[in-house]
């Protein structure tokens, strides 16, 4: 049993453990056994979405630690995100409350806007075009927001934040929101460390979830010869210098810039390795070198969304 991942607080107070589960592309067969394996080794915050379609999966893993007595459901954070095709306002709280269904739990941890596009509501995840394009909905992510804020007022969700929301979309849901996000979550990772918009939600006291924190190697149309940042020889000789893997010293470098990296595996050994992190520290001039790895090398583009009025990738961040 491992000892439980440490926290930082939201900027509502709420404990936000600096480690989590990433779920996406966990396959319904394999990820309650993730879960399960996860927790014993020591997590307590699972990434799940709407859109992963495996939610059921994942609550039932949750539940069954639960039901052994390992954790108690304060014990484990859980985050759920509102996907594209649910964001008119007349739908947020019953896709909350669906999610809430999914996962077999009565309250989620957080609750994001998975992205600041809306895509035609109600029918498929991807709503398509004769010609292959996305069907999108012009609704105003503010108006999204609102409800989100509702979901809270209604006992559904303890915090609400936001998903590939770039600064001035930010600062929009800033200026008229009763709630504050707690956190936008985004890709971040060495190649692409953000350190612009990670300045700028720092300054107000809004946390970075780093999502594809080990650069998304499964991602479905990664292609033989694309950059892997796990074989990255640079990356390679820091984690010989500290005898630890790559991933380690990749997720030690997120955490120690202040964000929360979501790693995903269905791996037991792989779990292990990725939260056995806790035990060293990288020096502030390493730190400086993998800096200096940042390429702007964005991985999850969402080129689907590329001529929405709200896709957030137009601006530098
Ligand atoms: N908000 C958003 O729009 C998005 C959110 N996310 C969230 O972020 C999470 C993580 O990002 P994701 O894109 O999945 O990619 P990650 O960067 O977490 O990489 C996952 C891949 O790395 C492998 N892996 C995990 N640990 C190790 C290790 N120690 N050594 C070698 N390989 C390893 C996994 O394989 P294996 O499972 O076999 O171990 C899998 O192939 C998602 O699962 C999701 O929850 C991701 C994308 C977009
Ligand atoms: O979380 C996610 C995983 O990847 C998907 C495919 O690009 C994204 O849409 C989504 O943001």
């Amino acid at each position: 049993m491992g000892k439980p991942c440490p926290s930082v607080k939201l900027n509502n107070g709420q404990d936000f453990p600096v480690l989590g589960l990433g779920t996406w592309k966990s396959k319904p067969g394999e990820v309650e056994q993730a879960v399960k394996d996860a927790i014993d080794v020591g997590y307590r915050h699972i990434d799940g979405a709407f859109f992963y379609e495996n939610e059921p999966e994942v609550g039932k893993g949750v539940k069954a630690k639960i039901a052994e007595g390992v954790i108690k459901r304060e014990d484990i954070f859980i985050t759920s995100k509102l996907w594209n095709t649910f964001h008119r306002p007349d739908l947020v709280v019953d896709a909350c409350k669906k999610s809430l269904k999914n996962f077999g739990v009565d309250y989620l941890d957080l609750y994001l806007i998975h992205w600041p596009m809306g895509y035609e509501e109600e029918g498929e995840l991807f709503p398509l075009n004769p010609d292959g394009s996305v069907r999108y909905s012009e609704v105003d992510y503010v108006e999204t927001w609102k409800e989100l804020e509702k979901c809270v007022q209604l006992g559904l969700v303890k915090s609400i934040g936001v998903s590939n929301f770039n600064s001035e979309q930010i600062e929009r849901i800033l200026k008229i929101c009763k709630i504050k996000p707690v956190v936008n979550q985004v890709e971040c990772h060495p190649y692409l460390n953000q350190k612009k918009l990670l300045d700028f939600c720092k300054a107000r006291d809004i946390l970075i979830t780093a999502y594809s924190p080990l650069g998304s190697p499964d991602r479905p149309w990664a292609k033989p010869g694309d950059p892997n940042l796990l074989e990255d020889p640079k990356v390679k000789a820091i984690a010989q210098k500290y005898k630890k893997s790559p991933a380690q010293i990749i997720l030690r470098y997120l955490i120690q810039h202040g964000t929360v990296p979501i790693p995903k595996s269905v791996n037991k050994k792989r779990l292990a390795e990725n939260i056995e992190i806790f035990d060293f520290e990288l020096s502030p001039a390493d730190i400086a070198v993998i800096d200096t790895f940042d390429c702007n090398g964005r991985l999850i583009p969402q080129l689907d969304g590329k001529l929405h009025k709200y896709y957030p990738f137009n601006i530098e961040f």
